[in-house]
């Protein structure tokens, strides 16, 4: 088999972030060469210890440089000592518009044996599929505040929704739901509230349903949504929604997974225009960064969907079955391992199914 050489950015960034990254590149190293694949990584020193530093959050250089690559691992960015939002989005929003990562695809699917806080549902309930809208909505950035620090201050932070923006990831999801047994697709909103952009988005829902007429396609208001995650999980196969919407939704989704450890999402852009960028959903986790207490886990499922992304299925299943070994053997036995511990068992699953 020819080697296939892949360039991949990495950005450690903050709290434990660099440390689920280790990990997460340990399992793709161990994976890689049986699928043909070799990974040229560069790592990039982004997020508050350089912004101390130097000021920067992300240069035009280094965006230039992130953007000859084939995909990005990412770890997560935030720390307490930054102004909220200053990384957040000088880092991480800046790169996922500049690379019209359009789709923040986000499954939510139990493993067998994993323990989920909804007594009577197992693996058949929650295998769903969050497509959300990574590039626009409420975090678009659009908006001001008006008499600042005084009892008169007015902040907005403006909803953008583009008809280009909204079709893009709508016929995405449209896609993505085709392909699945159950060909469902629910869009979330709340268009009884937001009646411009929720009439823009079920418009678009309408139009580009015609063309896929073997999808069922439902709606259910952002906040039945947030309840029916935990108490009827099962109407939900394939999922759009807006930026804000999604964001929330999938950390319930979470929840019901057997926690935020566990759940991984990809930036994509579809056309590979840009690299697309993979991450954990969760955050840097401050409270536990520095003492091996993290798992790993989102970060190793994040490498799957980046197999995917990059070509390689038969290796990115590899890596879903190594997890899916390791949550039935930690809900048999328990587990107190550390973040590398657990890097350890994943890359020895990975060599053993070789
Ligand atoms: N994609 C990103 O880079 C994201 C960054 N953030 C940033 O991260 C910082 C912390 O935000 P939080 O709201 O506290 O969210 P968080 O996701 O970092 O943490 C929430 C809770 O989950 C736990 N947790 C998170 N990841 C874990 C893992 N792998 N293993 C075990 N436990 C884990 C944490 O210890 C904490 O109790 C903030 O600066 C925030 O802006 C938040 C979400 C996403
Ligand atoms: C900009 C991020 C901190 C938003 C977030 O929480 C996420 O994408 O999951
Ligand atoms: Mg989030």
């Amino acid at each position: 088999m020819g080697e296939r050489t892949v360039k991949l950015a990495v950005i450690g960034g903050d709290g434990i972030g660099p440390e689920v990254v280790a990990e997460g590149l340990r399992v793709l190293s161990a994976v890689a060469p049986a699928h043909g694949l070799s990974f040229e990584t560069t790592h990039y020193d982004l997020g508050a210890r350089r912004w101390h530093a130097t000021g920067e959050t992300l240069t035009d250089e280094v965006e230039q440089e992130l953007r000859g690559h084939d995909a990005i691992l990412l770890g997560a960015v935030g720390d307490p000592s930054v102004p909220s939002g200053v990384l957040e989005r000088g880092l991480l929003l800046r790169l996922r518009f500049a690379f019209s990562h359009y789709v923040n695809l986000r499954p939510v699917r139990l493993y067998p044996g994993v323990a989920t806080p909804l007594a009577d549902r197992g693996p058949d309930d929650i295998d769903m599929l969050v497509v959300r809208e990574g590039t626009e909505g409420p975090y678009a950035g659009m908006g001001g505040v008006l008499r600042k620090g005084t009892p008169d201050e007015i902040a907005t932070q403006d909803s953008v929704n583009t008809r280009m923006g909204v079709e893009r990831v709508v016929r995405y999801a449209f896609a993505k739901a085709a392909e699945r047994p159950r060909k469902k697709l629910t869009l979330v909103h709340k268009d009884n509230v937001l009646t411009y952009a929720g009439d823009l988005w079920q418009r678009t829902v309408r139009a580009v349903g015609e063309e896929y007429p073997q999808v069922s396609v439902d709606y259910s208001h952002v906040d039945a949504a947030a309840m029916f995650f935990v108490n009827q999980p099962e109407r939900f196969d394939v999922i759009v929604t807006d930026n804000l919407f999604g964001d929330i939704i999938t950390d319930i989704g979470a929840a019901i997974t057997g926690g935020i450890g566990l759940a991984a999402s990809g930036n994509i852009n579809p056309e590979n225009a840009f690299p697309s960028m993979f991450e954990p959903v969760h955050g840097s986790a401050p409270d536990i960064a520095g003492q091996g207490k993290a798992d790993p886990t989102a970060t190793v499922l994040s490498v799957a969907l980046m197999l995917d992304h990059l070509g390689a299925p038969e290796a990115a299943r590899r890596v879903e079955q190594a997890v899916a070994e390791d949550l039935e053997v930690r809900a048999k036995e328990g587990s107190t391992r550390s973040t590398s511990q657990i890097g350890d068992d994943l890359v020895a699953r990975v060599a053993r199914q070789g």
